[in-house]
């Protein structure tokens, strides 16, 4: 910032003296001087409104005036224009009012009678710092000016800023909940799709059970939950209702499935032989035993020991049963060595076994040690929905046994088989099946069977123990007198009844039926 000679020859100058030779000695004197805008007054009163007017860079002002003094003009002007520079050189006689004048805001003094040079060069002096001043003033406005507006312009980009912040953040915010949402969503499908998975295979490839009843679902369940476990199983429901296929499939998934499943039927095993059968022999244990055997606890260790129809096994049995159960120990016939095993225990039954405890047929300690886990199986008049899978998978099985290609079902077979109450299960549909494929013409399965004939003989639900067994016994009778008392074959009772021979056997045994003649 720099203050020029003509700067200071054109600055503002305004002479206020009651004496008219002192102003026109300093008029000439300023323009001989080379200034150019030097205005003079005799009247003191004028001086603040021609300062407000032209804004003089210095006021040359006498002290001792008539009408108003000098320190009285210095107190208006600063009173009108509220100045914090106060322009003012003082004429003065009096040395002693030099320091009031300064006191009272002059900037400086010229003494009287003028030293015409020291005039000059005070005005001079006191223009460059005027002028100075009056610069500093005007770049501090012009500044003060710059920074408000451009402090107006920072909070207009600050609050633009905020703004754009707060909506990054409320987008961010929603993307994050966008985000949970969508892993919340992620989550559900793959819950839902591991659910379907695990449930498309429960349904259809549960092992070699077939069925999406929800039933059977829960059996499913069921044995998801024990096969793992070492728990001994009892598996309870009707005749063909699939005891022997859970068995397996709980065996299969079981740690034990690299050992083997042995099973045991119960019914098929003549009384005398199930000891030897079961806990093995020594040679020449029993008159004719010419050979050692080793029984099915023995091979069955480390795996399972399957005993289907337990229920049929006699008492004397249940005892030793009970204790390699117990223990796992046993003794092989004619051998006084005590043997132990580890073998996880199926068992199976389509008896009511507190029913056969109340009778005293079934020993309540070996009850219980069987009923650790029970397993009932639904009959299949209760789970109708499954007949379709079951139905396709079987003549497909069929369909590859015989060599047929059935690829049809007509709307009457299916109704048939819907409307039949299946006392013999699953075995019975299979059976019928397996007929109706060898005996259908063509690619449409054809149910040639009256099954109508049976349903009289179904047993209800409601019914008693006593009840259903009365119906079966005399159900068995009837079919065999049917089949002229062939038991195997195609036109066989046991076909009809969806039992095998064997068990057909068993239950010819258990009732007491015998051949009657014609
Ligand atoms: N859900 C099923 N899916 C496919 N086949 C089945 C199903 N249930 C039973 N079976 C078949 O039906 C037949 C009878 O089943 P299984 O022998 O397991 O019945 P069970 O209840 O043990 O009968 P029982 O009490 O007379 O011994 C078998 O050939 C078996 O493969």
């Amino acid at each position: 910032m720099k203050i020029t000679a003509s700067d200071i020859l054109n600055a503002k100058i305004l002479i206020v003296d009651d004496q008219e030779p002192n102003v026109l000695l300093l008029e000439q004197l300023l323009l001989d001087s080379g200034y150019t805008q030097v205005t003079t007054s005799m009247d003191p009163l004028v001086v603040c409104d021609l300062n407000r007017i032209n804004r003089y860079d210095v006021i040359l002002l006498d002290l001792q005036m008539p009408k108003m003094d000098g320190f009285e003009v210095m107190a208006a002007l600063k009173a009108d224009h509220s100045m914090d520079y106060l322009p003012v050189l003082v004429l003065t006689a009096q040395p002693n009012h030099k320091l009031q004048a300064l006191q009272a805001g002059a900037k400086d003094f010229i003494s009287k009678p003028f030293d015409l040079v020291e005039v000059k060069t005070r005005i001079h002096n006191m223009l460059e710092v005027s002028l100075l001043y009056k610069k500093l003033a005007k770049n501090n406005l012009s500044l003060e000016d710059t920074v408000q507006k451009r402090t107006l312009e920072l909070t207009k980009t600050n609050l633009l800023l905020g703004q754009e912040i707060d909506e990054r953040k409320k987008a961010e915010a929603s993307l994050r909940e966008t985000y949970i949402q969508i892993k919340q969503l992620k989550d559900k499908l793959q819950a839902e799709n591991i659910y379907l998975q695990k449930e498309v295979a429960r349904q259809f490839n549960f092992d070699e059970i077939i069925g999406n009843s929800k039933l059977l679902s829960q059996v499913f369940q069921n044995v998801e939950q024990v096969a793992p476990m070492d728990a001994t199983v009892l598996l309870l429901g009707e005749t063909g209702t699939g005891k022997g296929v859970v068995a397996r499939a709980i065996h299969s998934r079981s740690s034990r499935k690299t050992r083997p499943l042995i099973t045991v039927d119960c019914t098929t095993l003549p009384a005398s032989l199930i000891e030897s059968e079961l806990f093995g022999r020594e040679r020449g244990a029993f008159t004719g035993s010419d050979s050692k055997q080793i029984g099915r606890f023995e091979l069955a260790d480390g795996g399972t020991l399957f005993l289907d129809e337990i229920g049929e096994m006699p008492l004397e049995m249940q005892a030793k049963l009970l204790r390699i159960i117990q223990d796992g120990e046993f003794e092989r016939l004619g051998s006084p060595r005590t043997i132990k095993v580890n073998v996880r225990i199926i068992a199976a039954t389509n008896r009511n076994l507190i029913e056969e405890v109340r009778n005293g047929k079934f020993r309540e300690d070996l009850y219980y040690r069987l009923n650790v886990f029970p397993i009932t199986l639904p009959p299949l008049r209760q789970r109708k929905e499954d007949i379709p899978l079951l139905v396709n998978h079987f003549v497909i099985k069929f369909n590859k046994k015989i060599g047929k290609l059935i690829d049809t079902i007509s709307q009457e077979a299916h109704q048939a088989l819907l409307q039949h109450q299946w006392p013999g299960n699953v075995r019975e549909l299979e059976s019928a099946i397996e007929r109706a494929v060898i005996l259908s013409e063509g690619n449409t399965l054809q149910i040639l069977d009256r099954f109508d004939s049976f349903e009289k003989r179904v047993p209800r639900d409601d019914a008693s123990i006593k009840g259903l067994v009365e119906l079966e016994c005399e159900h068995i009778a009837k079919v065999l007198q049917q089949t002229g008392w062939r038991i195997e074959g195609h036109k066989g009772a046991a076909l009809l009844l969806g039992l095998n021979p064997s068990t057909l056997r068993a239950r010819m045994r258990k009732y007491g039926i015998i051949r009657q003649s014609n």
